[in-house]
């Protein structure tokens, strides 16, 4: 591979590549940030963790120039920097990968790397095409994947934009005199497996030539790819420490300032013995699925496991009548459930928990209150009046259960971390006690270690509880140690199915060779 003539020639520099020296930042009822110092050294790969609220977001945010510190200082190569905006940022070589992907889908994929640092491949507005694509094919190839910078953008697949969007990152922090600092914000959370050894991969590379900050709610993976790691608590970064020196009960003490139990992680409860079918699904087909019959007792937890494309989520969705099926029967309770529509579900039990949560489940201009009574209002009211003391009593305990971390039950649900809007979101379904069957699509997707133990104790009570649960899990582990079966997909096809119980567990390895 051709190193880029431009990225091989930088200055080296023994001065920590980016730093920040007590700096604050307050929103209105909350701190996010108290006094964090820390500093980024040249080409080493800086872990970040803490729970959901823990800051994380707000402090890239500042590296990046999107918010303004309240007090103290930031240093980029040992000089004062202010950042005014993302390019002022670009234009000190720190460049941000975003949870949310910002590739332009209509325009192809060397425009995307060089978005706003075209440079010389545009001159009075007119593109030179085999520049920009030779330029952008260079960093490009630093990533690796066979990326062309010629091909169209919609036809890539999830992991494969994240990809460009790192090469995007690395263009736009060439722009300062020193090797770019690239922040990488939860970049495994929505890859499978596989992906996410591409990434490490990626990351690897963008050592030689990059300083990386990797924000991650999974220790494991910080343990695997950082040098270093800063542990956040509260706005406060409580610790910093070295891979190879510390433990993943340590790290996650440090963090939640509790101990790690060993199992705080899952582990479905004893079934009992013969419980009553309380889903069942026969040869039901879809646009992605084709004849598939499974069941689901009462105060069973089955996990659904295949990778993106298999057809999982459709199935799900289908379930709970928000996408249309083309055969096969549904039953609840012995019922045809067969809704119309996702009301229709709902109205029969059915709950539902989508992976986008941001954009589905939480109406963000409601308060968190608001959003929790929002699907229940029956819950809060005494015949057919609200009932204002009730409401508030019930919208605190739920804040208190799942631990959401907000100034009050007033505040706008878009105020909260990425992580507690989820628990908002997850809450609002729980409080139903009409509940049969709740369907989560992933549903501990950027949640922190401690937020996910509330979330797993909390399916383990609702289903012993007689509650019949479909799990699309996050990761291999989590769907087989939290469920008392596993089905494997492909291609649209049930491919296996595996008993899971305490002490005699499928092996991963037998899980994945379902499903790929
Ligand atoms: N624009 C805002 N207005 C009000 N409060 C905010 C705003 N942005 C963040 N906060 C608050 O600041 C605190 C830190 O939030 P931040 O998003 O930085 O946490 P995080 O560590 O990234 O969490 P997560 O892991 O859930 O994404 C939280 O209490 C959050 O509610």
């Amino acid at each position: 591979m051709a190193v880029p003539t431009e990225i091989a020639s930088r200055q080296v520099n023994s001065a920590p590549a980016l730093e920040l020296r007590q700096v604050s930042k307050s929103f209105p009822g909350v701190r996010a940030l108290k006094d964090v110092s820390l500093e980024v050294r040249q080409h080493e790969v800086v872990g970040l963790i803490g729970e959901n609220g823990a800051g994380k977001s707000t402090l890239l945010k500042i590296l990046t120039g999107i918010q303004r510190p309240d007090s103290g200082t930031m240093l980029a190569q040992n000089s004062e920097v202010v950042l005014r905006g993302v390019t002022e940022a670009n234009r000190r070589g720190i460049a941000m990968v975003f949870q949310e992907q910002s590739l332009l889908e209509n325009i192809t994929v060397g425009e995307n790397v060089l978005l706003g640092n075209e440079g010389e491949t545009v001159q009075h507005g007119i593109y030179h095409w085999s520049k920009l694509n030779e330029r952008a094919q260079e960093y490009l190839d630093i990533v690796g994947g066979g990326l062309k910078a010629e091909a169209p953008t919609h036809q890539l697949s999830f992991a494969k934009r994240q990809m460009v969007e790192v090469a995007k990152a690395l263009a736009s922090g060439q722009r300062g005199s020193h090797d770019p600092v690239i922040l990488l914000d939860e970049p495994t959370s929505v890859l499978e497996h596989e992906e996410i050894q591409t990434l490490f991969r990626i990351v690897r590379e963008l050592r030689k030539r990059a300083s990386v900050v990797f924000v991650s709610h999974r220790l494991e993976e910080v343990l695997e790819i950082c040098d270093r790691v800063y542990v956040m608590r509260d706005g406060e970064v409580v610790g910093e420490c070295v891979p190879s020196e510390v433990t993943m009960d340590e790290m996650f003490s440090m963090m939640v300032g509790r101990e790690h139990h060993a199992g705080y992680y899952h582990e479905s409860r004893q079934l009992e013995a013969r419980p009553e079918v309380r889903l069942e699904v026969i040869n039901l087909s879809g646009r992605s699925f084709h004849n598939v019959s499974f069941t689901i007792a009462q105060g069973e937890v089955v996990s659904l496991m295949g990778v993106q494309e298999s057809g999982r989520e459709d199935i799900g969705r289908a379930i709970f009548g928000a996408i249309p099926t083309t055969g096969g029967t549904v039953r609840l309770d012995g019922k045809p459930l067969e809704p119309r529509t996702p009301a229709d579900a709902v109205s029969k039990g059915v709950g539902y928990i989508p992976s986008e949560r941001k954009v589905d489940g939480a109406v963000l201009a409601m308060s968190v209150g608001e959003n929790l009574t929002l699907a229940h209002p029956d819950r809060v009211s005494s015949g057919p009046f609200l009932n204002p003391a009730l409401e508030k009593k019930t919208i605190k305990s739920w804040i208190e259960t799942l631990r959401v971390k907000t100034p009050s039950a007033e505040t706008p649900i878009r105020n909260l971390s990425g992580g507690n809007q989820q628990k908002v979101v997850l809450a609002k379904w729980l409080l139903d006690p009409e509940l049969k069957l709740l369907i989560l699509d992933t549903p501990t997707r950027g949640l922190d270690v401690g937020a996910k133990a509330d979330v797993y104790a909390l399916i383990r009570d609702l289903a012993a509880k007689g509650l019949a649960v479909l799990l699309i899990a996050d990761t291999l582990e989590e769907g087989i140690s939290m469920s008392h079966r596993v089905l494997t997909m492909k291609d649209g096809r049930i491919t296996g199915e595996m008993a899971s119980t305490p002490g005699n567990r499928p092996h991963r390895t037998d899980v994945l060779e379902k499903m790929v």
